[in-house]
């Protein structure tokens, strides 16, 4: 027994550890040994030695930790790097990574988010005026089946432009699928096992970075004039400060990565909200008479100014991402022995840490009616960010400060740079269902779904089936 080392919680069997219990109710599991062990302790996820630190102080140690301590693209980029391509994210230094931040966040500024908001209600309207699950007055749609081509249409259209757009819908539809399959923590487990869909996964990979590649190069031949603002534009021609360029096969992964990171958060939360909504008719009318109150009786068309102004909106926006924060695991590789501060363990480089923010986000300690959704919790707290210190890690200032009960978008060096794009989608989306519809849970069902952790972020379990019914 090492004496200061974290406790190893209790399992039967070496390898597979508490891989089965954490992997099917991480929250449940992490609380479990919260109560037993405190906020730090190690279990063991096939093989590998993972040291938990829960709370604002835990989430601090790992999103703050010094690069040099914590290593992201060692502990992911077996997950990531066969799914977005060579080159990017998690397989290049990290110094480069924040330039690619750095990059992407160029082409999502304000003017952007105004171009975008016409073209993504557009989508969200020809979604329900095409799709066989809203035709009539009434009827039921299946979440888990219609969110994902919703989310798909809406960010496709616009941050990936008009020619993936079409693409994702024909040529490369099942290509995009079999991609997506890739993308799913049993690889992050065993990445290398010649399994199926890892075949098809890396075909779909090529297929994927070929279409981008072909759009870079009809666009460099001058054919396309540059009237639309899509992310690829942006990235284009950029170079590092080393004066070496962003290769346009570099472009293409770079615009996997983004592609495969607004569609499974924007879709695990645009269907968490609709569940909710549905389950809480009064938000629902609380949304709509803030439609009203911003647009006017006659519901002007949205704009990206108006948005912002939505505090209804963004407050159940804020509310689901505490209840149902899409990544449940922030994990890092340690790479030299790290004390924990506050404590005596030292935690050695053999292990990963891992951070839970959603079980502080979840904890009474922070939240009364933690379980409770309630977007009316988040009046007057606004702009608690805004006046918080700030750093520059090289793709802009984030808070210095991260020990927060509340962070799903992260913090510090690897904080997420799809925020406002990610408000703007789902503002959009949800204004223009809820002008249109009122949503209900099936007659007989009380509350929402279970959780169906088996997926890269926290989803509903399927079929996700609401009730819809025409406004008048
Ligand atoms: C509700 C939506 C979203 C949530 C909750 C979310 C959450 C997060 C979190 C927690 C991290 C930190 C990961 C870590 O520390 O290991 C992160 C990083 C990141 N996210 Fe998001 N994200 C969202 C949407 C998006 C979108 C739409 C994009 C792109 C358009 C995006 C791109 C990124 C990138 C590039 C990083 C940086 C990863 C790194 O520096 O290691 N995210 N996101
Ligand atoms: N057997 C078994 C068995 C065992 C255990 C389990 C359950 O185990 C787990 C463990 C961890 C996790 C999720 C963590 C995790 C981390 C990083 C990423 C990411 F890198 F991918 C991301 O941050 C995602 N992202 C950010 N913003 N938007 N998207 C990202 C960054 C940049 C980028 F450009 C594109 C990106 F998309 N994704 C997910 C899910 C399940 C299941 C089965």
């Amino acid at each position: 027994k090492n004496p200061n080392q974290p406790p190893v919680v209790f399992h039967w069997f070496p390898f597979l550890g508490s891989t089965v219990v954490y992997g099917m109710e991480p929250y449940k599991f992490f609380n479990k040994c919260q109560e037993q062990y405190g906020d730090v302790f190690t279990f063991i996820l096939l093989g590998r030695k993972m040291t938990v630190t829960l709370g604002p102080k835990g989430n601090e140690f790992v999103f703050n930790g010094k690069h040099a301590d914590l290593c992201a693209e060692e502990a992911y980029t077996h997950l990531t790097t066969p799914v977005f391509g060579s080159g990017v994210v998690y397989d290049c230094p990290n110094h480069m990574l924040m330039e690619q931040k750095k990059f992407m966040k160029f082409g999502l500024t304000t003017e952007t988010f105004k171009a975008y908001v016409p073209l993504i209600k557009d989508e969200v309207v020809n979604y329900f005026q095409t799709s066989p699950f809203f035709s009539g007055q009434s009827g039921k749609v299946p979440l888990s089946t219609a969110i994902p081509q919703l989310t798909l249409f809406t960010a496709s259209r616009s941050l990936q432009g008009r020619e993936v757009r079409e693409a994702l819908t024909t040529t490369h539809a099942a290509l995009f699928h079999d991609l997506d399959m890739g993308f799913t923590p049993v690889n992050f487990m065993f990445p290398w096992l010649p399994l199926p869909h890892n075949a098809k996964r890396d075909k779909a990979q090529k297929a994927m970075a070929k279409l981008y590649l072909d759009i870079i190069k009809r666009r460099k031949s001058g054919e396309e004039s540059k009237k639309e603002i899509d992310m690829i534009w942006n990235l284009m021609n950029r170079s590092y400060k080393s004066g070496e360029t962003l290769s346009d096969l570099h472009v293409a992964h770079c615009m996997i990565a983004l592609l495969m990171a607004g569609q499974h958060t924007s879709m695990a939360t645009t269907t968490w909200t609709l569940l909710h909504l549905a389950a809480k008719p009064e938000i629902q009318k609380a949304l709509y008479d803030e439609q009203i109150k911003v647009f006017g009786k006659d519901l002007a068309p949205l704009t990206y100014e108006k948005l912002s102004e939505l505090q209804m909106v963004n407050n159940v926006v804020k509310e689901i991402l505490r209840v149902h924060p899409p990544l449940h695991s922030i994990m890092r590789k340690v790479k030299s022995p790290l004390h924990v501060p506050d404590t005596n363990f030292v935690i050695p480089s053999s292990h990963f840490v891992m951070a839970a923010p959603g079980v502080s986000a979840m904890d009474e300690k922070y939240f009364k009616n933690a379980k409770e959704f309630d977007p009316f919790r988040w009046v007057g707290h606004e702009a608690d960010e805004d006046n918080a210190e700030k750093f520059d890690f090289g793709f802009g200032l984030v808070s210095k400060g991260t020990a927060s009960p509340y962070l799903p978008f992260g913090a510090g060096r690897h904080r997420c740079i799809g925020e406002q794009f990610a408000n703007v989608q789902l503002g959009t989306i949800i204004s223009t269902l809820i002008r249109e519809f009122e949503f209900s849970l099936p007659p007989g069902q009380k509350d929402v779904p279970l959780v169906d952790y088996n997926s890269m972020v926290a989803l509903a379990m399927a079929p996700a089936m609401v009730h819809w019914k025409r406004r008048a």
